[in-house]
């Protein structure tokens, strides 16, 4: 198969789909790769690299487009990538389709076979591929969160880990899944004051024998994330329902509550945000404002540390990859977990999340394989 791999061009995007190392497997098996001019400069890969490891250079995106049977990417495609997808052609990269009916509806047209990075599963309940890029997001919201906080920057001039006679600042995270683990580990490592709220009880119970008293878990009901919002420096929310929008657990009306120059990190913007003020924004203007509270809701913010986001990608991409380079739609058919990874086939949609959010009619993924 020629396996394609097109320049990343959302806003600040620097990760690249296959790293050269990458390359150098799917060569292995047999497979012809052919990556844009330039589609590694972020991650300090140039053209010579990616053919010391056997790849192809194309001059354009427009090549690799054309000529590819499996297009790997990190970001959803773009408006000028859809109208290039075609029917028989593998799609493979993060989409987060629940929030982004227009990205739906192009890839519905394409007719192309899109497998989601983010929606691909494990024996552990686990979401494998989407696990490394939500590591990187959560340690780095606290970055974001601790620069946000301060006075220049329209913050209210809180140091996280406050100094020897001041308190520190108080992070509250919502959802204790993979981001939410690691933003508190990232919080912890400050210093600041730090609770974690979640829905599961097993999973307080994890975090806090991990912690081992480090940091406070809390039952996320209204009156729950109230408090821990009105008292809170910096909230990160981190929820998930896998494949669907997010939940909007804190209102307009909330807000009026927080205290003024406080930071809201929406890491679930993705899926179209945990905050009901949310809306995504770029790493060339990544915050705003909104009733004095600052909003930081950056969809790609692993894309501002491409060196490490992109090997963590490809180390948990590869497999699966391979799988559909050597077998086509028969690795779907083989293997359950990749399946759940099918979003869209050949203008429907097969992934029930997806579909419940934007009101479709949702097909069995092992119905449309057979068809
Ligand atoms: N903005 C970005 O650049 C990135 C965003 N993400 C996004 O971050 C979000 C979180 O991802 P992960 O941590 O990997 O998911 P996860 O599945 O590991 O964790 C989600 C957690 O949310 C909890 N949860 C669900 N509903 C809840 C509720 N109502 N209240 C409290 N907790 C609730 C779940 O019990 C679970 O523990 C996803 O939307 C993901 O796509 C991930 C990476 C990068
Ligand atoms: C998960 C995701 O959306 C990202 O890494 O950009
Ligand atoms: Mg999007």
């Amino acid at each position: 198969m020629r396996v394609g791999c097109p320049k990343e061009i959302k806003n600040h995007e620097y990760r690249v789909g296959l790293t050269p190392g990458a390359v150098r497997e799917y060569v292995a098996h047999g497979h012809d790769v052919l990556v844009e001019t330039g589609a590694g400069a972020g991650i300090g890969a140039d053209d010579n690299a990616y053919r010391a490891a056997g790849a192809k250079i194309a001059k354009t995106a427009a090549e690799v487009f054309e000529r590819s049977d499996m297009i790997v990417k990190v970001k959803e495609p773009q408006p000028g990538e859809w109208v290039q997808l075609r029917e028989g052609q593998i799609l493979y990269t993060y989409l987060h389709l629940a929030p982004d009916p227009e990205q739906t509806a192009g890839l519905i047209a394409s007719g192309v076979t899109a497998v989601a990075y983010e929606t691909v599963t494990d024996d552990r309940g686990g979401l494998p591929l989407l696990a490394p890029m939500s590591e990187v997001a959560g340690r780095l919201a606290i970055q974001a969160g601790a620069t946000a906080l301060q006075k220049a920057n329209g913050g209210r001039g809180v140091l996280l880990g406050g100094v020897p006679g001041v308190l520190p600042g108080k992070v509250t995270v919502i959802g204790g899944g993979v981001v939410g683990l690691h933003a508190a580990r990232m919080a912890v490592g400050l210093g600041a004051d730090v609770t974690i709220l979640d829905r599961s009880i097993p999973r307080l119970r994890q975090l806090d024998d991990l912690f081992a008293g480090r940091i406070h878990t809390r039952y996320s009901t209204v009156e729950a994330l109230e408090e821990e919002c009105f008292s809170a420096d910096v909230v990160v929310g981190a929820v998930l329902i896998p494949g669907a929008a997010a939940p909007k657990l804190v209102t307009r009306e909330m807000l009026s509550g927080m205290k003024k120059g406080s930071v809201l990190v929406d890491v679930a913007i993705d899926q179209g945000g945990c905050f009901e003020t949310s809306h995504a924004t770029t790493h060339a203007e990544p915050t705003y404002e909104v009733d004095g509270v600052i909003h930081y809701c950056v969809a790609n913010m692993p894309g501002a540390v491409p060196v490490t986001s992109a090997h963590a990608l490809n180390n948990a991409t590869l497999h699966y990859g391979l799988q559909l380079a050597d077998k086509g739609l028969k690795a779907l058919a083989d293997d359950h977990h990749l399946r759940n990874g099918l979003n869209v086939h050949r203008g429907k949609i097969t992934n029930r999340a997806v579909a419940e959010a934007l009101g479709f009619e949702m097909v069995e993924p092992r119905q449309v394989l057979a068809a």
